[in-house]
């Protein structure tokens, strides 16, 4: 289901973002200044709005820049050119964006005293980070690991959501898609470690 949105969402995208990668390209960009742009643009939505409580601001320039990632790997397709080290970048690029994306959460929550906000947005922080590693070392191991229900866009667009309605007023907004958040995000960590030791068992020892 994750992977249907997912795929319907990016070929919706991909008319938008293909003329712009491709004017990028024309003018000098590489893929890598667009990674590593999209993450400062994500910090500064983060830390310098989401984290003071401009949660609408916050979210709409998250959104933005957590949108250029579709364009570094068309850039880097486009040209020709998918590096190992682009691959990477982007990878980490986006292990940073997220933990500054639920410490802003995390940090606002608690200048508002609200406990259990705080501990679903550092579950989710936590659980975030975990989706992402048994991923990487699955593929590290040479094994797959493409499953899972709360994959990183959809773990955006859950706080995005929340944030958004929070900002708007709906107060409980945040702090029940942050605890749904991090329902989803804890099973897709089973998700993903029941479908890395199914693969083990039929490859075998190393
Ligand atoms: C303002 C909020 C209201 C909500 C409005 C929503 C508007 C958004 C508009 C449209 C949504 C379009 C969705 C686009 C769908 C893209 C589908 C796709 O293919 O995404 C994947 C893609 C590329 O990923 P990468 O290959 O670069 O990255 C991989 C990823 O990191 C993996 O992570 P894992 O899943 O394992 O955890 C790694 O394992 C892998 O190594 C790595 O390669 O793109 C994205 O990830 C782009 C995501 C863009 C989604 C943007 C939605 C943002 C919505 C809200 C954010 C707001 C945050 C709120 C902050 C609140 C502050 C107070
Ligand atoms: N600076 C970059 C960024 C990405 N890549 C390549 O694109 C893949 C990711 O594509 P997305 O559209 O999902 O961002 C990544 O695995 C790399 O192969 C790159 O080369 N340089
Ligand atoms: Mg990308
Ligand atoms: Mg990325």
């Amino acid at each position: 289901m994750a992977k249907i949105f997912q795929v319907t969402a990016r070929a919706g995208m991909t008319r938008i973002v293909e003329p712009v990668a491709r004017g990028l390209l024309r003018a000098g960009v590489s893929p890598n200044a667009v990674t590593v742009t999209g993450t400062l643009g994500v910090l500064v939505g983060a830390l310098g709005f989401g984290a003071r409580g401009q949660l609408v601001a916050g979210a709409l320039i998250v959104t933005v820049f957590a949108l250029t990632d579709l364009l570094d790997g068309t850039m880097a397709r486009m040209s020709g050119g998918s590096t190992r080290f682009g691959a990477f970048l982007d990878s980490s690029m986006d292990r940073i964006a997220d933990s500054a994306v639920f410490g802003a959460v995390a940090f606002w929550l608690a200048g508002q005293h609200n406990q259990s906000g705080v501990a679903a947005a550092l579950l989710c922080l936590a659980a975030g980070g975990l989706v992402s590693y048994v991923k990487a070392r699955a593929e590290g191991l040479g094994m797959t690991c493409n499953v899972g229900i709360a994959e990183r866009t959809e773990r955006l667009l859950i706080v995005g959501v929340g944030g958004l309605l929070t900002g708007l007023g709906v107060d409980p907004a945040l702090e029940i898609a942050l605890w749904l958040l991090a329902a989803v995000s804890i099973f897709t960590v089973g998700q993903r470690m029941a479908h890395v030791y199914r693969q083990a068992q039929l490859v075998g020892s190393e």
